[in-house]
């Protein structure tokens, strides 16, 4: 699956809706067992959740779109198949959660890429299901530093704590993927399957249980009047970047 929502693949309602009933349809192919996620923007995989769709919303709409981001995680966390991320460029925030809810992550090796929760950065809060995916993926203790920091890694600092699994060249990142997708399909299905369930349930279930008081913590915390104000912030900090 190629992400494809230019400039920088945020993941925007439409396009988070796109996104699951693409998979959605891939998961109930049973000749496809595994999915390569790569970008087709030049240096971004993922921005991450679309600002815009935070900033100067009604309570519905955020509501809305905080259940669209809830189902892209749990079908991606829960897939039954074999999802590789070739994280062919930076990957901040919600670009970092999804790629996270793959089976493994190969990212290229560009020192100008990053990856990383950095939403303390932007004066929000990762929320519970966020920390537990990094916690299940780097460890307690460096998901705490890395939460409260906000911290982006470049690729080499990612690989050492074990946020992404293997580093190449950004133009063999599909080969390599492709390779390591005949690797993990060399076993069998319901083995494989059963075991990513087990190291993945209690995760997907607490969020399951909770998805409706989640939605209303989000939506009472984003519309807050300082919140909205330091995305607002952050946002013109984005555009005077470039200029
Ligand atoms: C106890 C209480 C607990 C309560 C908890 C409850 C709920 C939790 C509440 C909130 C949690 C919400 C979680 C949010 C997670 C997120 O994903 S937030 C998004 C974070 N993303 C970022 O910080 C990335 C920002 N972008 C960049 O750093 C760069 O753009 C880039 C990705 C590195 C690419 O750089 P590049 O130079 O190539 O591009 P530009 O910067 O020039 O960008 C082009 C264009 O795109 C706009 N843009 C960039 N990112 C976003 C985005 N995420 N959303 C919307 N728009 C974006 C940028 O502004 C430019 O626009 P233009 O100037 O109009 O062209």
């Amino acid at each position: 699956m190629t992400l494809q929502n230019p400039p920088v693949n945020s993941l925007s309602l439409d396009f988070l809706t796109e996104f699951c009933s693409a998979l959605e349809k891939l998961e109930m192919d049973k000749s496809c067992r595994g999915v390569i996620l790569t970008s087709g923007q030049p240096k971004v995989f993922s921005a991450g959740l679309d600002i815009m769709e935070m900033y100067g919303k009604s309570p519905e709409r955020c509501g809305e779109f905080w259940r669209a981001v809830q189902e892209m995680w749990l079908k991606l966390y829960s897939s039954n198949m074999v999802i590789i991320a070739a994280i062919n460029g930076s990957s901040p925030a919600g670009g970092c959660l999804m790629s996270m809810t793959c089976d493994y992550r190969i990212m290229a090796d560009n020192p100008r890429y990053s990856i990383g929760l950095n939403e303390t950065q932007l004066g929000i809060v990762a929320p519970f299901w966020f920390k537990e995916t990094m916690v299940n993926t780097v460890g307690h203790r460096t998901t705490e530093i890395a939460l409260q920091l906000g911290q982006l890694y470049s690729p080499t600092e990612a690989l050492d704590i074990g946020l992404v699994d293997k580093l190449v060249p950004e133009d063999q990142i599909i080969a390599t993927a492709t390779q390591t997708m005949t690797k993990w399909l060399a076993v069998p299905d319901h083995a494989r399957q059963i075991t990513k369930s087990m190291m993945r349930k209690p995760t997907i279930d607490k969020l399951m249980s909770k998805r409706e008081p989640d939605i209303q913590n989000f939506v009472s915390f984003i519309t807050k009047d300082p919140i909205q104000k330091s995305l607002g912030l952050y946002l013109s900090m984005l555009k005077k970047r470039k200029s």
